[in-house]
């Protein structure tokens, strides 16, 4: 006869990875610089999740760590601690090859200089051909791509011009197409407007948009000009090398539909930054208490305690 039936307790439910679902992952990154005499701590444990299809900013103060992330997920620089990752590719332990490969293949890099991100006696169509030379793309392929790249970021007129024969936004828009020529997962952009004036810099933020909405390119743009971030859904403010806070427009909030929401951004082990005016007003220092509510938690100043 059968005994009963012997039941093995439910396995503890895991929870996802952080960013399981996430195009970019930065998770607790670090970066430490070391010169002769200091030690600077550029990114703090940093944590970043960036989707595939969206198209971010990033602001912040000078120094505030935003180069030294992008320079990261460009696979340029490589992390002190930390997960980063795009697109699967593991940035902290990848090898000199798969690096090579990395940043041809799956990361696009368009730099505040114009000057940098072309080359002074190739054309507008030769420079865009040259990463999928390199590649190995063929030639028939490679012309109807720079063509048709040049023609969707409204640059066909300087196909077969040098950048001393085109205007910096015409440059600026050209250095797009080179990053988008090799159809990289996501486009990075390092103040690509900051050197352009305020109606030439739309225009080119116009042409990273169109590399977001009709090529599919993921975008991290990196800047410090308002009138460009305030056009993103999702704007990330870097504050002593981590996310402080985030401003989601335009509809992707529910309380704020065409408007825009500014989030603090609470870190895996809890952490909020509650900004500096919001402490001063309240004189909030070393101490606060909070309570739970049924819908919110409440932060009140310590003052009137027991110390
Ligand atoms: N190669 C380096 N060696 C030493 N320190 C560095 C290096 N690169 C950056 N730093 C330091 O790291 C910190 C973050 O620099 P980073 O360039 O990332 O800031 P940022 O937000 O991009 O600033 P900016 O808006 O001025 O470009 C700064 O204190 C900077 O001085």
């Amino acid at each position: 006869m059968a005994g009963p039936e012997l039941r093995l307790p439910a396995a503890p439910r895991r929870e996802p990875e952080f960013g399981h679902d996430a195009l970019v992952v930065c998770d607790n990154l670090v970066r430490i610089y070391q010169t002769e005499s200091v030690e600077v701590q550029a990114l703090q444990g940093l944590d970043l999740l960036v989707h595939q299809g969206e198209m971010i900013a990033i602001v912040g103060a000078s120094g505030s760590g935003k180069s030294t992330l992008l320079q990261v997920l460009a696979g340029v620089d490589a992390p002190t601690a930390g997960r980063a990752q795009v697109a699967g590719h593991d940035l902290v332990d990848m090898s000199r090859t798969e690096r090579v490969r990395y940043r041809r293949h799956v990361v696009g890099f368009v730099r505040q200089q114009s000057t940098r991100n072309l080359v002074p006696y190739l054309t507008a169509r030769q420079v865009v051909d040259l990463p999928m030379a390199i590649a190995g793309v063929s030639r028939k392929e490679r012309r109807s791509r720079a063509d048709g790249l040049l023609e969707t970021l409204g640059v066909t007129h300087c196909a077969d011009r040098r950048p001393d024969q085109m205007s910096g936004g015409e440059q600026q828009r050209v250095a797009i197409a080179v990053a988008l020529a090799n159809r990289p997962s996501v486009v990075l952009a390092d103040e690509p407007t900051g050197e352009l004036d305020s109606e030439t810099a739309l225009e080119v933020f116009a042409a990273l948009r169109t590399a977001n909405r009709e090529l599919d390119a993921t975008v991290v743009v990196v800047t410090h000009d308002s009138a460009v971030s305030g056009q993103v859904a999702r704007t990330v403010s870097i504050r002593d090398g981590r996310t402080s806070s985030e401003v989601l427009r335009n509809g992707e909030t529910a309380d704020a539909p065409g408007g825009s929401e500014e989030y603090a951004v609470m870190d895996r082990a809890g952490r909020v930054q509650v900004p500096r005016e919001f402490r001063e007003a309240l004189a909030l220092t070393r101490r606060v208490r909070l309570a739970l509510t049924e819908d919110h938690v409440e932060i009140r100043s310590d003052r009137g305690e027991t110390r």
